[in-house]
C-alpha cells in the first residue's frame, strides 16, 4: 500500500515553546489514521502544518509523493476544531457558498448538498438561519462542507465533540463510508475511546513528541500481556487460586466467585504458551471462560507514556 502523505521530522516552537518536536508520521492510502494524545500534546499544530496554515520551522510534508503546495488545497478536507460559520446566512446559502469555495459549480454544489443533507437527515434545514441551529446541527453541515468536493484527504479534528452518541454513530459510519468509497482520513482526538472501531493506523502524540505509531493490529499485538481472563467451576476455588498462583501470575484483585466458579486474571510467563494454562485448568474444573485481555487504546496509550 502506498502513502498518501508522509510527514518527515516536522518541529515547531512559538516562541520558546516547543509545540512539536521532531514528529513523523507516514498516512496509508485508503486508511484511518488517528492522531491521538491528550489535550495540548501537539496535533492540531501537526493538522495546521498539514494544511498549510502554518508552516513547520523544520521538516517536510509530502502528499502523494510530492511537496506540499498551494494547490494541494483542495485535495484536503479539513474540519478544524473550532468551527464557525456566518450566524445571519440561512443553512444552504451557506453551504452553497462553501461548496463553491472549493471548486464545484453552483449546480453541482447543490445536487451534492441535496444528497448529503438527506442522508444526515437535515433536508428540512436548508432555509434555517445557521444561528437557530443548536451545536450538533451546526457540526452536520460543517462536516457535510468538508467531505462534499470528495477530498483525496479528510482531516477531522475532534470530529466527535459536541454530537450525542446517536449523531457520533452517524458520523462515524459516514467515515468508514468515505473510506470505503477511497479516501484517506487522518483524525485527532484525546478520547481514545472513539478509536477503536474506526482506526487502523494511529500516532501517540504527548508533549510535543510522536512517542508510538503503527497499525492499531500490530500494537495491540505488541501491547499484549499475555493475560488471560478465566472462568473455572471448582469444588474449591481458594485451592485453586493458590495453586495457580503457584504456576502463573494470578491478578488477585480479579479474583471473583460466583457459586462455585473461580473467575481470575491469570498471566502467563515468556516460557509458558497459552495452552499450558488451558491445560492446566481443564485438569482443576470444568473451564467455561478463556478469553486473552487484549489492551484497549487508552491502556496502550498509558503503558507508552511510562515507557517515555
Ligand atoms: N499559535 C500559537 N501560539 C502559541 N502557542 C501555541 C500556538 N498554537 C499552539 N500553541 C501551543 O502549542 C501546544 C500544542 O497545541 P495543539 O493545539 O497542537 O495541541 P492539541 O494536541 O491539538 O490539543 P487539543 O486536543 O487541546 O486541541 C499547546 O500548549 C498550545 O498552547
Amino acid at each position: 500500500m502506498s502513502n498518501l502523505l508522509e510527514a518527515h521530522s516536522v518541529s515547531k516552537k512559538f516562541g520558546d515553546f516547543t509545540a512539536l518536536n521532531n514528529a513523523s508520521i507516514t498516512v496509508p492510502k485508503g486508511s484511518i489514521f488517528g492522531l491521538l494524545g491528550p489535550n495540548g500534546a501537539g496535533k492540531t499544530t501537526l493538522i495546521r502544518i498539514i494544511n498549510q496554515i502554518t508552516m513547520p520551522d523544520t521538516g517536510q510534508v509530502l502528499l502523494d509523493g510530492e511537496p506540499l503546495a498551494t494547490h494541494h488545497i483542495k485535495d484536503i478536507g479539513y474540519l478544524p476544531e473550532e468551527r464557525g460559520l456566518y450566524k445571519s446566512m440561512k443553512v444552504g446559502e451557506q453551504a452553497l457558498y462553501l461548496a463553491q469555495l472549493k471548486g464545484l459549480s453552483k449546480a453541482e454544489a447543490k445536487k451534492r448538498l441535496k444528497y448529503w443533507f438527506d442522508r444526515l437527515e437535515i433536508g428540512d434545514w436548508w432555509n434555517k438561519k445557521i444561528q437557530e441551529l443548536s451545536k450538533g446541527m451546526a457540526q452536520k453541515i460543517q462536516f457535510i462542507v468538508t467531505v462534499l468536493h470528495e477530498p483525496k484527504l479528510l482531516i477531522f479534528d475532534e470530529p466527535f465533540s459536541g454530537f450525542d452518541p446517536i449523531n457520533a454513530n452517524l458520523i462515524k459510519d459516514e467515515i468508514l463510508r468515505l473510506k470505503d468509497n477511497g479516501a484517506t482520513v487522518i483524525f485527532s482526538t484525546h478520547r481514545m475511546e472513539s478509536v477503536e472501531e474506526l482506526c487502523d493506523h494511529i500516532a501517540l502524540i504527548h508533549k510535543s513528541n510522536k512517542i508510538l505509531d503503527g497499525r492499531l493490529d500490530d500494537i495491540k499485538q505488541q501491547y499484549k500481556t499475555n493475560t488471560f481472563e478465566i472462568a473455572v467451576k471448582t469444588n474449591d476455588k481458594f485451592l485453586l487460586e493458590k495453586e495457580l498462583a503457584q504456576n502463573f501470575i494470578v491478578s488477585p484483585a480479579s479474583f471473583k466467585t460466583l457459586g462455585d466458579v473461580l473467575k481470575l486474571n491469570v498471566k502467563i510467563t515468556d516460557q509458558q504458551t497459552p495452552n499450558n494454562l488451558l491445560s492446566y485448568l481443564t485438569s482443576k474444573g470444568e473451564v467455561s471462560h478463556f478469553v486473552e485481555l487484549i489492551p484497549s487504546a487508552n491502556d496502550i496509550f498509558i503503558q507508552a507514556v511510562k515507557n517515555n
